[in-house]
C-alpha cells in the first residue's frame, strides 16, 4: 500500500517516534471504545425511568435509574475527555520531536548543497520550507496518528453494533457513505492543488521579504520605501488571493458533508419512527440507533477531514522533500585523500567554468602559483577573478580542465582537509551575528582565546576594538553591522591570521576603503600573510605592489583567450 506523502517524507525522522505515535493511537482507540458506551445511559433513562416499564431495570426505582444514568454520563464524558487529552498530548509531543529532527536534517542538507542550488533557491523560500512547511507536514502526521486508526475502529465498531441492532436501519443510514466518499476524493484533489499554489506563493513572499529586509539600508538610502512596500504589497496580495481561494475550497466542503449526512439521519428517523409507531422498536432503541448513526458519521466526517488535512500536508511535504532529496552537492570521492600540504604549487590547467550553461565565465585558464609566492590577479570587473578563488576552494567544480595542489586534483581530495589549506577573505567579509572574538575564531576551529587576540593584533583589529563597549566580546549584529567597512575587513583578515592554512585567498580586501583604512588593511595583509602562499584579487595598484607577480586577466572576447598573459613581476614586499 502506498503511504500518504507526508508520512513518506517524515518517515526517517519519525522512526524513533513510532512507539509514541502508536501509544497516541492506542489512547484514541480506547477513547472510541468509551465513546461507544455513551448512548446507553440515555436509552436506560428513556426506556426504564421515563416511559414503558418504570422500575423494571435491576429492581431500581425511576429516580435512582435517572441518577445512575446521569452519573454514568458524567463518568463516560470525563473518561473521553481525559483520553482525548492524553492521546493528543502524546501525538503532538511526538510530532514536535519529528519536526525538530526534520528541520535539523533539512538545515544540514541546505548547508551541504552546492552553491549552484543556493544560487537558485532564495534564502527566504528555504526558511519558509524549514518552518511553515514542516509545521503543515506535522499536522498531517498528527492527524494520521489521532484520526485514521481511531476513526477506522470507530467506523467498524459502530457499523457492527448498528447491524446487530437493526440491519435494515443500518443499511438505510449507510446509503450516504459512498456518495460522501466519492465527493471526498474529488475534494482532496482540489484542496491539494489549491494548497500547492498557496505554498508556492507564500515561499515567493518569504523570498521577496528577506531580500527587502536584508537591503533595508539601500531601500532607505535611495528613498525607495514606497517601492519596496509596493513590491511587498503585490506579493502579499498574491498570497492573500491564493490563500482565500484555498480557504474557499476547504470551507465549501463542510456544508456539503453535513447535508449529505443529515439526509442519512433524516431517512433513518422517518423509517425508524414508523417502526416505533408500529411497535417494532422502542423510542429508546430508536434514539440509540440515531446516536450510533451520529457516531458513525463522526468518523466518516473525520476520515474525509483527514483526507483534506493530508492534502494540505501533501502540498508542504513535496516542498520539504525537494530539499531533503536534493543531491546537488560537491561530493567527496569514496577514496578521497587528505589534501596535500602545499609545498610545491597550485596549478590551474585548461580550466573552464560557467554558472549557467550558455554563458561561459572561464575558458582555457592556465595559471601556476608556486608555494610561498604572492600572486596578484588583476582584470576588468566581471571577468571571473572571484570565480577562480571559488573554484580553488571547490565551492564549485570545474566544467573542464583541472586544478591541482602539489600535483593532486582537488576532486581527489577530501573537502574538509582541502578547505583547511586555504584562509579565505571574501569580498563581502561574511561576518556572523556574534562577538568580535567569535567571528575571528570562525577561521580556525581549534583557535584559543590567546590565538584570537594575537590574530586581532596582527590584523590591526586592536586599533578599534577598545572603542567597542565590550572589546573583543562585543556582539557585531547581523552581518557585522556595528562595524565600518574597513573594520569588517580587518576582522575578516584576523580570521585568516588565526587560521593555520598555508595559502591565503584575498578578494578585493581594500575595495571602497579610504586611503587611511586601505593602508591599514595593506599593512595587516603584510603581517598576516608572512611566509604563506597568497592569491590576491584586487583593482588596487598599491596593494598589487606587495605581490611577487601580477597576472592580468584580459577582457573577455567572443571566444575568451587562455589566461596566460602575465605582467612584469613587481618587487617583493
Ligand atoms: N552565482 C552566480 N551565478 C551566475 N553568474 C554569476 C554568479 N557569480 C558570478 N557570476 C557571473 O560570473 C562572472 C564572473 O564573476 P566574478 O565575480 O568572478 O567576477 P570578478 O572578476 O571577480 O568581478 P569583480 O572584479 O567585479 O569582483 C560575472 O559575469 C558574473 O555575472
Amino acid at each position: 500500500m502506498k503511504l500518504p506523502l507526508p508520512l513518506t517524507v517524515a518517515g526517517p525522522a519519525a522512526r524513533v517516534q513510532v512507539p509514541a505515535l502508536a501509544a497516541a493511537a492506542g489512547l484514541v482507540v480506547l477513547r472510541v471504545g468509551v465513546l461507544l458506551l455513551r448512548p446507553w445511559p440515555l436509552a436506560l433513562a428513556v426506556d426504564h425511568a421515563l416511559a414503558g416499564t418504570p422500575g423494571s431495570w435491576a429492581g431500581f426505582d425511576p429516580l435512582t435509574i435517572l441518577v445512575l444514568a446521569g452519573a454514568a454520563t458524567i463518568l463516560l464524558s470525563a473518561a473521553i475527555g481525559l483520553l482525548d487529552m492524553a492521546g493528543l498530548r502524546t501525538a503532538e509531543g511526538a510530532a514536535e520531536r519529528i519536526g525538530a529532527s526534520l528541520r535539523a536534517t533539512m538545515f544540514h542538507q541546505a548547508m551541504t548543497r552546492s552553491l549552484r542550488w543556493h544560487d537558485r533557491m532564495r534564502s527566504g523560500e528555504l526558511v519558509s520550507r524549514l518552518t511553515t512547511d514542516v509545521g503543515r507536514l506535522l499536522d498531517g502526521v498528527v492527524a494520521v496518528a489521532t484520526s485514521f486508526l481511531p476513526d477506522a475502529v470507530m467506523l467498524l465498531g459502530v457499523l457492527g453494533l448498528l447491524f446487530a441492532f437493526d440491519p435494515g436501519l443500518a443499511v438505510i443510514g449507510l446509503t450516504v457513505v459512498p456518495v460522501l466518499a466519492v465527493l471526498a476524493v474529488r475534494q482532496r484533489r482540489r484542496i491539494r492543488a489549491a494548497q500547492q499554489e498557496a505554498r508556492a506563493e507564500s515561499g515567493r513572499l518569504a523570498g521577496a521579504t528577506t531580500d527587502l529586509l536584508r537591503n533595508v539600508r539601500a531601500v532607505q538610502a535611495f528613498g525607495r520605501a514606497d517601492r519596496a512596500t509596493a513590491v511587498f504589497g503585490t506579493r502579499n496580495r498574491a498570497v492573500l488571493d491564493v490563500e482565500l481561494r484555498a480557504v474557499d475550497v476547504d470551507a465549501r466542503w463542510t456544508p456539503v458533508a453535513d447535508i449529505v449526512l443529515a439526509i442519512g439521519s433524516a431517512l433513518v428517523l422517518v423509517v425508524g419512527g414508523r417502526h416505533v409507531l408500529a411497535g417494532v422498536l422502542t423510542t429508546g432503541q430508536l434514539l440509540v440507533v440515531l446516536a450510533y448513526l451520529r457516531d458513525l458519521y463522526s468518523p466518516v466526517r473525520g476520515l474525509t477531514r483527514l483526507s483534506a488535512v493530508l492534502a494540505k500536508a501533501g502540498a508542504s511535504a513535496s516542498r520539504v522533500r525537494e530539499v531533503l532529496e536534493c543531491d546537488e552537492a560537491v561530493v567527496d570521492r569514496v577514496d578521497a585523500l587528505p589534501a596535500p600540504a602545499l609545498r610545491q604549487d597550485v596549478r590551474f590547467e585548461e580550466v573552464a567554468f560557467s554558472y549557467e550553461a550558455a554563458h561561459p565565465v572561464l575558458t582555457d585558464v592556465n595559471l601556476r602559483i608556486v608555494a610561498g609566492e604572492t600572486v596578484c590577479l588583476l582584470g576588468p570587473s566581471g571577468i571571473g577573478k572571484s570565480t577562480l578563488l571559488h573554484l580553488l576552494l571547490r565551492l564549485y567544480d570545474v566544467d573542464a580542465g583541472r586544478i591541482l595542489i602539489d600535483g593532486v586534483d582537488l576532486r581527489d581530495c577530501d573537502q574538509r582537509s582541502l578547505r583547511e589549506r586555504f584562509a579565505f577573505v571574501p569580498q563581502d567579509p561574511w561576518l556572523l551575528d556574534a562577538s568580535v572574538a567569535e567571528n575571528i575564531a570562525f577561521g580556525n576551529q581549534h583557535a584559543t582565546r590567546a590565538g584570537v587576540l594575537a590574530a586581532g593584533r596582527a590584523a590591526l583589529v586592536d586599533e578599534f576594538v577598545d572603542r567597542l563597549p565590550f572589546g573583543y566580546d562585543t556582539p557585531l549584529g547581523e552581518g557585522g553591522i556595528r562595524l565600518s567597512g574597513g573594520q569588517r575587513r580587518r576582522v575578516a583578515l584576523a580570521r585568516a591570521a588565526v587560521s593555520e592554512a598555508p595559502m591565503v585567498l584575498l578578494d578585493e580586501p581594500t575595495a571602497s576603503l579610504d586611503p587611511h583604512s586601505a593602508a591599514a588593511v595593506v599593512e595587516a595583509i603584510r603581517t598576516t600573510t608572512t611566509n604563506r602562499t597568497v592569491l590576491l584579487v584586487t583593482h588596487d595598484h598599491d596593494l598589487a605592489a606587495i605581490a611577487d607577480r601580477v597576472v592580468t586577466l584580459p577582457p573577455r572576447q567572443t571566444h575568451q583567450p587562455p589566461l596566460t598573459a602575465e605582467l612584469q613581476p613587481s618587487g617583493r614586499r
